[in-house]
């Protein structure tokens, strides 16, 4: 059997979203581990003022690829950019590129989607839907296609508890719903979303189910594959560890703890031929790590590599009291930001801490239904895929996560936030932890204050208050010097 390497050499790519995320990281993976891939054909967009070819030029020279471009300098000759805007008929792609895509390409991962939670359901449907049934038509017109590779979400499926590697019947017959938004005007489609997604949280699981229902369609003309992969965070080792570049998933309410402004509430808990295969790449089953280790390793790691100018000291209560949570949002959120905001106003700066806690919970409200509830993930076709590699693939291509050691992971994935999300340099540390010296005793002071202003107005005022304080005072000498007697008797 041919090893993946041997599979890929002088084999042409196609990749959408390759300037995404997930993307870029599969550019790079293919580059490496087979350098004797043809071509990896792209398909991206004009972006924010900046051209196709910028676009492909800058994203080339992102760290992410340094050790490709060291063993290769002439890599960007592999990667051929082709215009495409997936919301556009026929993806917008030049009669003549689909001329030259039609004649070579022979895998095809489709990687691009909207993944906002709240993206209104008609922009989600046109990209995550019909853009994935105008390259499956694309696809079609491929005379040397071997695989078309769809990423998809282990959430696709989110309103079961229990998730099997199959297709599940959709939400709804995606054409039907189609033709009927069609009509619609924005505000109508608006009205009607919650009713539509029904039991799924958001557009994006919800469009995602309806995706996979449209490439299972295709099951009889080519060889599908879909990836349902759970929350990706930083790179485990691959380039290198901890690289991330965007607050999606867990990475911004990371940051947000880093930085001292979280306070959060509730529990946290072989190819074969003309088939679909589904893999359920997720890590739970086979290495669970629950919230509250998350929380505690994060908190440390931040402790030890601090971020730079850190509103408060590293910090995320959790709690499931929804009176304890707002008090916690009240005392440590709203209060210190206001008194932030104003101390802002006073130097003719703009406010920006109350805006900044505002869009967090907004973030964090959209990912609770993610992170408060349990789901059990099936993943036979993931093992069975495992034993089938070769020891030398298995290597090179490694996916066990069972080798996963999960505080290193967050360790390194800490690191990596503060490196390449928010581009700071590890160099500063001394400096940041010296801030946070300097916010533990701006708290001290400020507890210390804080009691002596209770007692200077309630202790000091009443004599039942007084009573109940030197009652408690008491309670306390009599427990010490019991503890002392019992620990004297002892030795
Ligand atoms: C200590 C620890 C604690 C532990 C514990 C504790 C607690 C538990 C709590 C929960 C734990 C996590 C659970 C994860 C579960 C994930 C499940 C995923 C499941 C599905 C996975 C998938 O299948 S798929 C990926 C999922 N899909 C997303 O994950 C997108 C979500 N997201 C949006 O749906 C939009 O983001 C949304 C939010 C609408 C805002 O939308 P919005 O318009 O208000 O804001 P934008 O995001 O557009 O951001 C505007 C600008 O703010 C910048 N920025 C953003 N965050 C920033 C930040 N923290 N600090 C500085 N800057 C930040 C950004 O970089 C932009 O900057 P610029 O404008 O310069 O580009
Ligand atoms: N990140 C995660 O945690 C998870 C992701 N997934 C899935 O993985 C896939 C990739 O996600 P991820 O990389 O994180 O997402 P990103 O948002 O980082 O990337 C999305 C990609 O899609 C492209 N794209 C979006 N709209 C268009 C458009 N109109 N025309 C052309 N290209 C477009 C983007 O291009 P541009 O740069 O031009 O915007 C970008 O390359 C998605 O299918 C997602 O559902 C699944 C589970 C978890």
């Amino acid at each position: 059997m041919a090893s993946i390497t041997e599979y890929y050499a002088g084999k042409s790519v196609l990749i959408t979203g390759a300037t995404g995320f997930m993307g870029k990281v599969l550019v790079e993976k293919l580059l490496w581990s087979c350098p004797d891939v043809k071509a990896l054909y792209i398909l991206v967009r004009p972006k924010a003022g900046q051209t196709m070819e910028q676009r492909v030029s800058h994203m080339m020279k992102c760290k992410l690829f340094d050790r490709v471009r060291e063993a290769n300098p002439d890599f960007h000759k592999k990667i051929i950019p082709i215009s495409s805007e997936l919301t556009q008929p026929g993806l917008s792609i030049s009669p003549e590129d689909v001329e030259k895509l039609s004649a070579c390409i022979n895998i095809v991962f489709h990687c691009a989607a909207t993944i906002r939670f709240d993206e209104p359901l008609k922009h989600a449907l046109q990209l995550n839907v019909i853009a994935t049934q105008e390259l499956l038509s694309l696809a079609q017109r491929m005379h040397h296609l071997e695989a078309f590779i769809h990423i998809s979400t282990a959430y696709a499926n989110c309103n079961r508890k229990h998730i099997d590697e199959v297709i599940y019947p959709p939400p709804v017959e995606p054409k039907k719903l189609i033709e009927s938004l069609e009509w619609m005007d924005d505000g109508i489609v608006q009205d009607i979303t919650p009713r539509l997604i029904g039991d799924r949280p958001n557009t994006y699981t919800y469009t995602k189910a309806l995706a996979e229902y449209v490439v299972q369609q295709e099951q009889d003309k080519l060889n599908i594959g879909i990836i349902r992969p759970s929350i990706v965070g930083a790179s485990w080792q691959e380039p290198f560890p901890g690289w991330i570049d965007n607050f999606n998933g867990p990475s911004g309410v990371f940051i947000a703890a880093g930085k001292g402004i979280l306070q959060k509430n509730k529990r946290i808990w072989r190819k074969t031929p003309k088939t679909t295969l589904v893999y359920n790449c997720t890590s739970g089953g086979i290495n669970p790590f629950h919230w509250g280790e998350i929380e505690h390793h994060v908190i440390s790691s931040f402790k030890r590599n601090p971020l730079e100018q850190a509103f408060r000291r590293p910090n995320a209560n959790i709690t499931s009291n929804y009176l304890i949570n707002q008090y916690w949002i009240l005392v440590s959120h709203k209060f210190p930001a206001l008194i932030y905001d104003l101390f802002l106003r006073l130097c003719g700066q703009k406010p920006q801490m109350m805006r900044i806690f505002n869009r967090l919970h907004k973030a964090i409200g959209l990912l609770e239904y993610f992170s408060s509830q349990d789901w059990e993930w099936n993943s036979d076709n993931i093992s069975m895929l495992m034993s089938q590699l070769t020891p030398e693939d298995r290597t090179m291509f490694n996916f066990d996560v069972r080798q996963l050691n999960w505080p290193e992971y967050i360790e390194n994935y800490c690191i990596g936030t503060k490196k390449y999300v928010l581009n700071e340099d590890m160099s500063d540390i001394p400096a940041a932890r010296q801030h946070l010296r300097k916010l533990r005793n701006i708290r001290y002071t400020f507890n210390t204050l804080l009691v002596v202003f209770i007692w200077r107005v309630f202790i000091a005022r009443s004599q039942m208050a007084r009573n109940i304080w030197y009652f408690v005072v008491n309670l306390c000498f009599k427990f010490l010097s019991y503890f002392r007697a019992s620990s004297t008797l002892t030795n």
